[in-house]
Parts: structure tokens; C-alpha cells; sequence
């Protein structure tokens, strides 16, 4: 049978309602439509191509992506796109641009820090593209501690200017994408000084290079910082080191919207957290969680094609060998995967939903629930990118000596990924700020302050630290509230266990240094609570179509037991389930993969095969 046939068998198999599954997976109709138009656009268009991109050399993969940028830039306008739209076409155009941080940190980052005199001016620019931004901000010297920056932006009161430099090597910005080549102007951080008192780290909108030349502009010395990991991928992004030799800029060049400096020079903190000069990244850091299920959807659609077409060993009598896909091992490795992109996708719903909603309150002064957003972006920046970056490999190996090739997509897939664990934030780094949110609760239980939202289970902890499991046999296991109680059980028993560690140190500083790894551990637990409780919650909506909240059921009980399996040890030093229920939950989760490959056959594997358009450039 030809491979398409097999495709084709395994489709025909399917017992639940494509078309609505379609749409789960989109969030809604409209954004299936959206997505599924758009994708047909950039796939027939040929200057989209990118079978060939692998092929390229650095310079002629910038060329290419600059083409690709300006024409993309070109039906953008002649459709006259909406946001969304054009927003799906630059993703289905798939290759790293100095676009995607122009739209998706420069103009954030003004609408989010600017005051309203500041929008009024550059985003209109910006908005055409008459101008083109990046986002300065890592340093060679600091990227991860951001108040270490150490570029500075001194306030001149005689020429009402503010003059930025780089005094020191380390000071030279490094790494920002779109500056090496391409930006007109960036959103640096540096540190803001006036009359001699350093008040940390600021936005400043900085002109790089000339309009009519493209020039960089006296006192700037701008490049590129060369080859990145694997070949194609990353590379077509000009990631750039910017350096200021007293580059002078006018005093309403600082984003006021969070703090000011006066005509007299005089330092004004609006009565907004200091935090909110981090709003960018907390945009970005959820924009990257919706994206973590798109790059796994798609390495498991790799993974699960060729596990159907792949035949080895068990031929009797001269007939087909056996499908890889039909080997447990196959399929304990790749079914989780694939239901780890559907969990993904629900909790990046969720995700988008908080980060609007904090958006509002913000504009209506309620700062409240900040903490708890800025827990969530990182926690689930960190827990999501790891994931999606573990299983593209994982999908590598699942597709055995062909998956190495770059026509299978998945090495430059990897290369493309892989970075999302380390930029918006290293993600061990990431966790041990969610740590510090949950020791924070932790010590405010008795103080009368009920916890909500994610972290409202904490204030159930007392019954969380002696509730015992009551599972006796494997189908015990599909009950969501059991399964929801033993992640509460398990979060809740780590965070606390880490809280009353932290009181044997002298200090909480020397604390939190020494008890590092089980913090992060601890904020590891506490993210896959999130997950699996938002896609409980996904599972009391109402999702028609015949079978396919059936389907869902499935994938969620694969997730969460997958990773019960995987990190049984802490489910079980938490003393909430015993090693005999771990075993049980094992003994459910082979029984889940069975059922989905025999029972009812192939279902998973048709839902994976339904988000084949996403594959445009592999070919098994
Ligand atoms: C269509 C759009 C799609 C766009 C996608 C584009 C992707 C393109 C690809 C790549 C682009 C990459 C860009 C970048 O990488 S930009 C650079 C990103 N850099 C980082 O992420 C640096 C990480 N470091 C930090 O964020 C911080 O330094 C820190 C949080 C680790 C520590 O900060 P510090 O000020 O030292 O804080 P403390 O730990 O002392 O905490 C103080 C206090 O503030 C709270 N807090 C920290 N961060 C935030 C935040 N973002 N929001 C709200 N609150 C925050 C923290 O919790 C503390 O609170 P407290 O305990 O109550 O005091
Ligand atoms: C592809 C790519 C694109 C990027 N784009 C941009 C951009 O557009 N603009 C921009 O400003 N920046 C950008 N960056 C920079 C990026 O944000 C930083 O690299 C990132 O924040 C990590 O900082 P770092 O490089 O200083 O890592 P480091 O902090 O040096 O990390 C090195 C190691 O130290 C560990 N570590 C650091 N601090 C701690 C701690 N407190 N506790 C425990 N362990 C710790 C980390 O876990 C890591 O293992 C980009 C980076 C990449 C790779």
C-alpha cells in the first residue's frame, strides 16, 4: 500500500465528527476559517516557498526572508487584512523575521509603557512600518538579571536630552532580533539617571539608523552577531549587538506611562508597580505558550504520519510487516505528546484569557491578580517551551534514521524551537520566580488572606496535606476529580515542604540559593496543576459534534497520567498516593493507549492527521 493509502485507511477509520474537531482546536469557527483561508494563501503562493531554505546560505536566507517579509507585508495590505489575519499569514510564513518583533515586542511594548501622547506619535509610524523597531534589552554582560543592565540614559537638563551610552564592553546590547540589519529604531532598557541618582531600568525609543540611507546614526555602532544553531532556521533572523557612544535623545523618548522624568529633571513613579516596565515580556511570554501546541502539533503530525507508513519486523507468511504505530513502546512515547499539544492549546485559551483580563483591570488601576498573571506567563513559559522542545526530539527518534534528514522538518523545526526555552526568559529562571509567588502564599496561609484563582487549592492545603488517594483499581483513575486531587495534593505538599526548609536558613536569600532545585521542582508541579485543571475545565464545556468530546477525554486522561507515570516519585514522597495506586494509574494508562489503537481504532492518530495543513514543506 502506497503511503498516501495508509493516510487514507487510518482517516477512514475515524468515529467522531472531523469538522468540529477542527474547531476545538481553533478556539471557534471564525478562527478555523481564518486560519484554514489564510493557510491556503500562503501554501499556493510561491514566494512562500520553503523547501529550499536549509540549502541556503546566510545570505541568501536573509535575502529570501526579506522578500518574504516584504511581500508578505504586500498582500497584507492589497486583501486589506485584518490583525488576526495578518498575524496567521506571518505564522504560516514560518521563518524567523525582524516582523515578528516589530509587531510583536516594539509596538507592545509602546502601547503598554508609552503614556498617550507617546502612542499618538510613534505608533501610527510604526503601524505602516515607516519606521521598524526591535527590543533592546539583554545585554552582553545580563540578560536574565535585568536590573543588572548596564547601559545608561543620563538626563541633561540644559538641552532637555537624555544621553545614552554603553560604558562598559558587557553593556553592549546583544542578542535583540530585527537590530542587526534591518531596524530603524529600537526600545532599549538602560539605566535612567538624573541629577546622579541612578532609579533603575527604563524604556527609551533610540533611532539607529537614517531614513534616507539606512545608515547608522552618529555615536551608534550597530551589526549582526552571526551563525546560531543549525542551518536555515534562527539564521534568518538578524540578531544584532548595538553599542552608544553618547547618543543624545529627546527627553520624550522615555516611555512615561509607568514613571516620568520632568522638564527640571525631576524623577516622578507614577502610582503604578515598577513592574509594569516588564509588561512586554509578560505579553510575549503567553503569546509563547499559545505557540508551544502549533510547534508540537506539528512534530507530532510528523511523527504519527510516518508511524503509520513505517512497517518493521512481524511479516508472517510473506504478508506486511507490523506498523511501527502499532508497537507500545511507539505509542507510550508519541500519544502523550500529542495530547501534552491539545492540553497546551486549552491552557494557552486560558492563558490569553487571564492576560486580557489583567489588561482591563490594569486600565481600571486593579492591579491585583499582577502577581498571579506574572506567576502564570512564567510558570507556563517555562513548562510548555521545555515540553515542546523535549518531544520535537522525541519525535525525531519516533521517526528513527529518516527524522535526522531536514526533509522530515524536524531538525529545523528543533533549531527554531529550541531558543523559546532560553528567550523571554531562561525557563529555570522563569520557575524560580513562580517558586517565589508560592512561598509567598505559603507564608500568608494563616494570615486570613484566602488564595484565588490558580492558587485557590492552597487555601484548601490543610486538606491537601493528609488527603490519601482512594483508587483501588485502574478505571478509578479516569475520574478527573481524582485526578485533580492528587495534583493539588502532590503542588501543594511540595510547595509547603519547600516553605518549611526555606525557615531553616539563616536568611530567605541564603534559603532560596540552597533550596533552588526543589523549588523549581515545586513550581514544575504546581504549572502541570494549572494545565491539567484548565483542560478539566475545557471538558465541562459543552463541545458538539458526536465523539468528540469522547476523543478529549481520552487525551486528557493520557496527559494527566503520563505524567503521573513520569513523575510518580513526587506523587508518591508526597505520601498523597501510594506506589500500588502509581501502579494502577500505570496499568490505566497502557489500557488508554490500547483503546485508542484497538477499540476504537486510530482516533488519536486521525485528530494529529487533521492538522496535516499546518505541514506544509515535510512530505511522508
Ligand atoms: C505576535 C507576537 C509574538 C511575538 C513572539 C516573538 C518571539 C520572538 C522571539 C524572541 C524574542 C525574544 C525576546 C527577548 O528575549 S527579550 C528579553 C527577555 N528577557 C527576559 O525575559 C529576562 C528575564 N528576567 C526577568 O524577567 C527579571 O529579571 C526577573 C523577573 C527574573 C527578576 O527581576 P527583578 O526585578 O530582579 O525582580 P525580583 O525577582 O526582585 O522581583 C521583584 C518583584 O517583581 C515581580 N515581577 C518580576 N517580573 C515581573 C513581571 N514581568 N510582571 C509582574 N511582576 C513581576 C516579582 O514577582 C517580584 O514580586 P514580589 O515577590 O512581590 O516582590
Ligand atoms: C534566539 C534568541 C533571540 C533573542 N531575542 C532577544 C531580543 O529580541 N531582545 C532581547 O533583549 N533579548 C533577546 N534574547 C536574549 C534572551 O532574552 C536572553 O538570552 C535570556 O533572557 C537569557 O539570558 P542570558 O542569555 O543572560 O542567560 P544566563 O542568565 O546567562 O543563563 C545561563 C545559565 O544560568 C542560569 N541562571 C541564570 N540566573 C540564574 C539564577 N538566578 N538561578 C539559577 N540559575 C540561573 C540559567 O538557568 C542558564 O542555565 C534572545 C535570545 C535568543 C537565544
Amino acid at each position: 500500500m502506497e503511503a498516501l493509502d495508509y493516510h487514507a485507511e487510518e482517516r477512514r477509520k475515524a468515529e467522531f465528527d472531523v469538522e468540529e474537531m477542527k474547531i476545538v482546536w481553533a478556539g471557534s469557527r471564525q478562527a478555523y476559517e481564518i486560519s484554514d483561508r489564510v493557510a491556503r494563501l500562503v501554501a499556493s503562493d510561491p514566494v512562500f516557498r520553503k523547501d529550499n531554505r536549509t540549502m541556503l546560505s546566510r545570505k541568501d536566507l536573509f535575502k529570501d526572508t526579506l522578500r518574504k517579509a516584504a511581500h508578505a507585508w504586500k498582500r497584507i495590505i492589497e486583501l486589506r487584512l485584518s490583525e488576526e489575519e495578518a498575524s496567521k499569514l506571518r505564522f504560516f510564513v514560518d521563518q524567523p523575521v525582524f516582523t515578528d518583533l516589530h509587531w510583536g515586542m516594539f509596538i507592545p511594548a509602546i502601547k503598554g509603557q508609552g503614556n498617550e501622547e507617546q502612542q499618538q506619535k510613534w505608533l501610527p509610524m510604526a503601524y505602516k512600518m515607516q519606521i521598524i523597531g526591535c527590543y533592546a534589552q539583554t545585554e552582553l554582560g545580563h540578560g536574565s538579571n535585568v536590573q543588572g543592565l548596564e547601559t545608561t540614559a543620563t538626563f541633561d537638563p540644559e538641552t532637555d536630552e537624555f544621553v545614552i551610552h554603553s560604558p562598559t564592553l558587557t553593556s553592549s546590547k546583544w542578542w535583540p532580533g530585527g537590530l542587526g540589519k534591518v531596524s530603524t529604531h529600537a526600545l532599549i532598557y538602560a539605566r535612567l539617571i538624573t541629577d546622579g541618582q541612578d532609579h533603575g531600568v527604563h524604556g527609551f525609543i533610540v533611532q539607529l539608523r537614517s531614513l534616507d540611507d539606512h545608515l547608522p546614526l552618529p555615536g551608534i555602532t550597530v551589526g549582526d552577531i552571526g551563525m546560531k544553531f543549525g542551518s536555515g532556521a534562527y539564521n534568518s533572523m538578524d540578531n544584532g549587538v548595538l553599542r552608544f557612544d553618547h547618543v543624545r535623545i529627546l527627553r520624550d523618548q522615555m516611555l512615561m506611562g509607568v514613571s516620568q522624568v520632568t522638564r527640571e529633571g525631576k524623577f516622578m513613579q507614577s502610582d503604578v508597580p515598577r513592574q509594569l516596565v516588564y509588561g512586554t515580556m509578560v505579553y510575549v511570554r503567553q503569546k509563547i505558550v499559545a505557540d508551544a501546541s502549533c510547534a508540537l502539533s506539528r512534530a507530532v503530525c510528523i511523527a504519527t504520519r510516518y508511524s503509520v507508513v513505517r512497517r518493521q519486523f512481524g511479516s508472517h507468511n510473506g504478508g506486511p510487516e507490523t506498523q511501527v504505530i502499532d508497537y507500545k513502546t511507539q505509542q507510550s512515547r508519541l500519544f502523550p505528546l500529542l495530547a501534552s499539544a491539545y492540553a497546551f492549546r486549552f491552557v494557552g485559551e486560558w492563558l490569553k484569557w487571564l492576560y486580557t483580563d489583567v489588561t482591563q483591570r490594569l486600565q481600571a488601576s486593579d492591579f491585583s491578580t499582577l502577581p498571579e498573571v506574572h506567576a502564570c506567563t512564567a510558570g507556563l513559559k517555562s513548562v510548555t517551551t521545555s515540553a515542546t522542545a523535549d518531544a520535537i526530539e522525541e519525535c525525531r527518534k519516533l521517526c528513527g534514521g529518516h527524522g535526522y534528514l531536514s526533509s522530515s522538518g524536524l531538525p529545523e523545526l528543533f533549531a527554531v524551537y529550541v531558543p523559546a526555552c532560553t528567550y523571554e526568559g531562561d525557563n529555570v529562571v522563569l520557575l524560580l520566580q513562580v517558586a517565589r509567588f508560592l512561598m509567598k502564599t505559603v507564608s500568608q496561609l494563616g494570615s486570613g488572606k484566602k488564595p484565588v484563582g490558580t492558587i485557590a487549592y492552597m487555601g484548601r492545603s490543610e486538606h491537601l496535606l493528609q488527603c490519601r488517594c482512594e483508587v483501588e483499581r485502574a478505571e478509578d483513575w479516569l475520574k478527573p476529580n481524582v485526578i485533580l486531587e492528587a495534583f493539588e495534593a502532590r503542588a501543594a505538599r511540595m510547595s509547603v515542604t519547600c516553605a518549611k526548609n526555606l525557615n531553616n536558613f539563616a536568611n530567605q536569600e541564603e534559603g532560596f540559593a540552597q533550596l533552588a532545585t526543589d523549588l523549581a521542582e515545586a513550581a514544575v508541579a504546581h504549572v502541570q496543576l494549572i494545565i491539567v485543571s484548565k483542560f478539566i475545565e475545557k471538558l465541562q464545556q459543552d463541545i458538539p459534534g458526536k465523539g468528540v468530546k469522547r476523543q478529549l477525554e481520552i487525551l486528557f486522561n493520557v496527559y494527566a497520567l503520563s505524567l503521573l507515570h513520569k513523575h510518580l516519585g513526587d506523587f508518591v514522597a508526597s505520601g498523597c498516593i501510594t506506589p500500588k495506586q502509581g501502579a494502577l494509574a500505570n496499568e490505566q494508562l497502557r489500557l488508554l493507549y490500547s483503546q485508542v489503537h484497538f477499540d476504537n481504532p486510530s482516533l488519536l492518530l486521525y485528530m494529529v492527521l487533521l492538522l496535516e495543513r499546518l505541514l506544509q514543506s515535510t512530505s511522508f
